[in-house]
């Protein structure tokens, strides 16, 4: 049965990558058209359990649905867009050129696509640049441009691997705010991203660490159950907490 209300499940996901077991039978839900922050030091396995969602990651068990359907099924080409940590753009192609490109590769017909493709130059707010060579676009503004590539085929999810990445705070504040746009509209945004304050910004959080799932929670519930003054010092005080827990619970081991 789909469940309207959450948009991935995982259940036992357990990824190997190069031989090391990096998530070791993940149990998590995104719920449907919010914004959900997936948060975590380097290496906790952001990266891993994004494309494991996707459908491009290889040596994965467990199972992950996608609105409903099988990661990396075919039906979920449209219906899912990723931006990935690097920009994924044509340097030597101008911003409609590369948005037209993908467009039409989402299966989008001509005149369908020419719309698609303004939508999405407007959605992120690169109009004026449309003639514009990527590679003569600033750092900010190319990454905008990957996010308008994931968003021609109007996506239903939007996965983006630490999209704010190298932009300045007035940048990563107009795209958090489109962000909460898209989800406004009803669609759903999994974010990943090691800026804790950008926590806040999202209506659920999932924070990871070592593959593992610390909380599944709010802003406000990871502020009050750790006390913590902001974002940062709350995470910290769960991976403090967990690390606790994973000692005490080796040193019953070894007893
Ligand atoms: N091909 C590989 N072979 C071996 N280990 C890998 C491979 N790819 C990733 N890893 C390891 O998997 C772990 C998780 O990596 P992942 O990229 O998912 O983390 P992340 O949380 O996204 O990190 P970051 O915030 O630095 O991008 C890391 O320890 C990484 O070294």
């Amino acid at each position: 049965m789909v469940n309207n209300d959450v948009a991935v499940r995982a259940r036992g996901l357990r990824v190997v990558r190069g031989g090391r077991t990096i998530i070791d039978g993940l149990d998590v839900a995104v719920p449907a058209g919010q914004v959900v922050g997936l948060l975590g030091p380097s290496g906790s396995g952001k990266t891993t359990l994004l494309r494991a969602v996707v459908g491009v990651q290889a040596h994965v068990t467990g199972e992950v649905t996608v609105l409903g359907e099988p990661a990396g099924s075919p039906g979920l080409r449209r219906r899912v867009g990723y931006v990935t940590q690097a920009a994924s753009v044509y340097t030597d192609l101008t911003v409609v050129q590369n948005l037209g490109y993908f467009a039409r590769l989402s299966g989008l017909p001509g005149r369908g696509a020419d719309a698609a493709v303004r939508r999405a130059v407007a959605a992120v707010d690169l109009g004026g640049h449309e003639k514009q060579r990527v590679g003569t676009l600033s750092g900010g503004e190319r990454s905008r441009v990957s996010l308008a590539a994931a968003l021609v085929a109007d996506p239903e999810l939007l996965v983006l691997d630490e999209p704010t990445v190298g932009l300045d705070p007035v940048l990563r504040r107009d795209l958090w705010a489109m962000f909460r746009r898209l989800a406004a509209e009803g669609r759903t945004l999994l974010v990943s991203s090691h800026v804790m304050d950008e926590a806040t910004q999202c209506d659920r959080l999932l924070l990871l660490r070592d593959g593992e799932l610390v909380a599944d929670t709010t802003p406000a519930d990871l502020l009050e159950t750790t006390g913590a003054p902001d974002a940062e010092r709350a995470f910290l005080a769960l991976i403090d907490r967990a690390e606790g827990a994973g000692r005490a619970a080796q040193g019953e081991g070894t007893r």
